[in-house]
């Protein structure tokens, strides 16, 4: 099998905040928010990875680490067999891995015209002449849906979806391989949604682009990924097929997050499910052993002291190492984890 285009291989980006004059002063040690916190995965080229997880488990810092608009604190990210944090010049890495983000309006600076946007990465970059440049402006406004007579309007003159085709369009155009994409549909009406994956879509075909597609909206992702990573509290709990991570998920998280989006399907209504419960805890000070037994309807007395350490099989289609799926002597030996919380409903290894 061939390389893949990205490895992402042990990422870690923590923020250090306190980090103020008065904090140096005292001596104080800066408190870190472990926002990524040791993350794995591949991408392989012409596929679409997604990348779900709750608000605020590092999906965003993953993206913009691994693309080097933030500082990595550890790990590589390898494109195309290359250590990006390691490259001396971001040039040719800059021109061939891009970003969508989530707001088509903030992303796109109000007083440069949509042309002036899409135009911007070929100036900075220097390619082609004054009248290559409009041309080629002209073509990809028309690729992604827009017309070449909408060059010289504002941003604010176009309505949501059509500003994230500019936005889009700018992505395109110094014709990458990787495109990160950020929440690229959930700031749009749900309408435009799918109009704007069907372009992503398409485009993917068409110039053979490689996506890490970051969402909160499991639909979403089960109708654009290849495959799927799954993050919680800074770590990747499972990767895995699209298929297989929403048919039978490895790990409780994963099933929790499934279980909490609601079924349109009558029969399903009743159904005694597991929602996630509790609050998220905090990446200042994430629990110790695994980071969801504070909130897993299995944990047990080992799950607090014991992090399950990796995957069950390695390679890219790694599927969680849970205790309770693996069957671990030590898990079942262990007493289940006493908690403050009422227990929400009775379960055994059977359910
Ligand atoms: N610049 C920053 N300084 C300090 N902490 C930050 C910074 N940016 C993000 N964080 C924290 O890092 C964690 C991960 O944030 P991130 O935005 O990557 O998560 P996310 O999964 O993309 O969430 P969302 O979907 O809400 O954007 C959060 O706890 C967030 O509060």
């Amino acid at each position: 099998m061939t390389d893949p285009l990205v490895r992402v291989e042990d990422l870690r980006k923590y923020y250090f905040e306190q980090d103020n004059l008065t904090d140096r002063l005292l001596g104080r040690e800066p408190e870190s928010v472990q926002a990524v916190d040791g993350v794995s995965f591949e991408v392989r080229e012409g596929e679409t990875l997604g990348l779900v997880g709750e608000s605020g488990c590092g999906k965003s810092t993953t993206g913009e680490t691994l693309l080097k608009l933030r500082e990595p604190t550890d790990g590589a990210m390898y494109f195309d067999g290359e250590n990006v944090f390691e490259m001396d010049d971001l040039t040719e890495f800059r021109e061939r891995a891009q970003v969508v983000f989530q707001d088509p309006f903030s992303s796109l600076d109000p007083r440069m015209t949509a042309g002036e946007i899409v135009r911007e990465p070929l100036d900075v970059h220097g390619i082609g002449t004054k009248a290559e440049r409009r041309e080629r402006v002209a073509e990809l406004m028309e690729r992604v849906g827009l017309s070449a007579g909408q060059v010289d309007r504002y941003p604010h003159e176009f309505s949501g979806g059509q500003r994230q085709r500019i936005g889009i369009a700018r992505a395109l155009a110094l014709e990458p391989d990787f495109i990160v994409c950020d929440e690229p549909v959930s700031a749009l009406d749900v309408s435009v949604q799918a109009q704007i994956l069907n372009l992503l879509e398409d485009l993917q075909e068409e110039f053979g682009l490689t996506y890490l597609f970051i969402a909160h909206d499991l639909s979403v992702v089960r109708h654009i990924s290849d495959r799927v990573a799954v993050m919680y509290l800074g770590e990747i709990v499972e990767v895995g097929p699209v298929d297989e991570i929403f048919e039978n998920p490895g790990h409780p998280y994963t099933e929790a997050l499934l279980e909490s989006v609601p079924r349109a399907d009558t029969s399903e209504q009743g159904r005694q499910v597991e929602t996630l419960s509790g609050d998220v805890p905090s990446p200042r000070d994430p629990p110790s052993g695994c980071r969801f037994h504070t909130r897993c309807p299995y944990a047990r007395e080992v799950c607090a002291r014991k992090d399950p350490d990796g995957y069950e099989a390695g390679g890219p289609d790694h599927r969680a190492a849970c205790f309770r799926r693996v069957e671990s002597h030590e898990y079942w030996e262990s007493p289940p984890l006493e908690t403050d919380d009422e227990p929400a409903t009775e379960q055994t290894a059977d359910d």
